[in-house]
């Protein structure tokens, strides 16, 4: 039996360090990414569920944290991942800039941001495409945000300003829609949101709702749970980040390590999203490629004395802490799906 499904106390853990971290650009409506750091015998892990998730959806989190403070990661079948660039609902000239300087030859952009006119996406994917070059590869993710006329209708025109997409992430929120723009368009689907928050992320396939699962292992509980999510949904997988410091962004490599096949670049490059780092050698792209770590990398002292927040987001963020592990299922027959 593995420790994280027996009762675990926190005060097994070695160290406990809150941390704040400005972001570079507004992403998902966030502008600082908060979280804990956690040590225990195997290393460290990173608990830092977004802000208005639940205690319930968060606990997830917490497991993906005590994985990698407990447990090793599977064998990893390749030692370096190929990652696409973020690209933020921002103005073409920066979208350029973030393409040219990741040295990344897929770029993954944001649309469909609130308050946004539709030509801000038609600009930003011709300076992206400009930026990258005809031989690299173009994705977009709506966040959901979209009906299934509207999908339909922007991904045509937004395919045709990338000169290409290689696919569109979650353009509508249910699994019904998804299918059914699956069946209008001629871009490939992948589904996000629908396997990150889902009960059964089989349905996703089952419904032919989609052509590539996006699966996180954070959201998701851990390396060896997103890893039996990928075999289990039986679509091709593209692991992608939950914007997490170099310390979280390892158990998410640590998954691209160990799929069996990885046929897309993942969306890890994101420690650039963020403004600073809490490990001094950080998980940066290099030519478009991360490595594959066996074990999370240790936070840096000074780094996180640098990043500790006041007293009163420390406290918020202990408390949520206790509280989530309280509500986190104690073995994983007690949990849904
Ligand atoms: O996939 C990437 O390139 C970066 C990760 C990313 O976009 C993301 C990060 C945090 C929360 C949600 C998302 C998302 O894919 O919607
Ligand atoms: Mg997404």
């Amino acid at each position: 039996m593995c420790s994280t499904d027996r009762e675990l106390d926190l005060a097994e853990l070695d160290a406990v360090r809150v941390y704040s971290l400005p972001m570079r650009t507004r992403f998902r409506g966030v502008t600082t990414r908060q979280g804990v750091l956690l040590s225990g015998p195997a290393g460290w892990g990173e608990f830092c569920p977004f802000e208005d998730y639940s205690d319930a959806d968060s606990a997830p989190w917490l497991r993906t944290a005590l994985e990698s403070c407990f447990e090793s990661w599977p064998e990893p079948v390749r030692d370096a991942v190929p990652v696409n660039c973020t690209v933020p609902a921002v103005d073409p000239e920066r979208a350029h800039r973030i393409v040219a300087d990741s040295g990344c030859r897929t770029a993954k952009v944001k649309v469909a941001e609130a308050g946004q006119p539709e030509s801000a996406d038609i600009e930003r994917l011709v300076a992206v495409r400009a930026a990258l070059g005809g031989s690299g590869a173009v994705r977009v993710d709506a966040n959901a945000a979209w009906d299934t006329d509207t999908a339909v209708r922007r991904i045509r025109e937004l395919d045709r300003a990338a000169s290409g997409l290689e696919y569109v992430e979650q353009p509508c929120p249910t699994v019904p829609e998804l299918a059914t723009v699956r069946r209008r368009v001629n871009v490939r689907i992948a589904a996000d949101e629908s396997i990150r928050r889902a009960v059964d992320p089989l349905r996703v396939a089952v419904a032919e709702a989609a052509d590539v699962a996006v699966i996180k292992a954070t959201p998701l509980g851990g390396v060896r749970r997103a890893l039996r999510v990928a075999d289990s949904c039986g679509l091709p997988c593209v692991v992608s980040s939950a914007v997490e410091s170099s310390v979280g962004l390892a158990a998410q490599l640590a998954l691209a390590g160990a799929l069996p096949d990885l046929p897309f670049a993942c969306g890890l490059g994101t420690v650039a999203l963020l403004d600073g780092d809490m490990v001094s050698d950080s998980l940066l792209p290099v030519n478009g490629w991360l490595p594959v770590p066996r074990r999370a990398p240790a936070p840096s002292p000074a780094l996180v004395a640098a990043a500790t927040p006041p007293a009163e987001t420390q406290h918020r963020w202990l408390d949520r802490l206790r509280r989530v592990h309280d509500v986190m299922p104690r073995r994983e027959a007690d949990e849904p799906g």
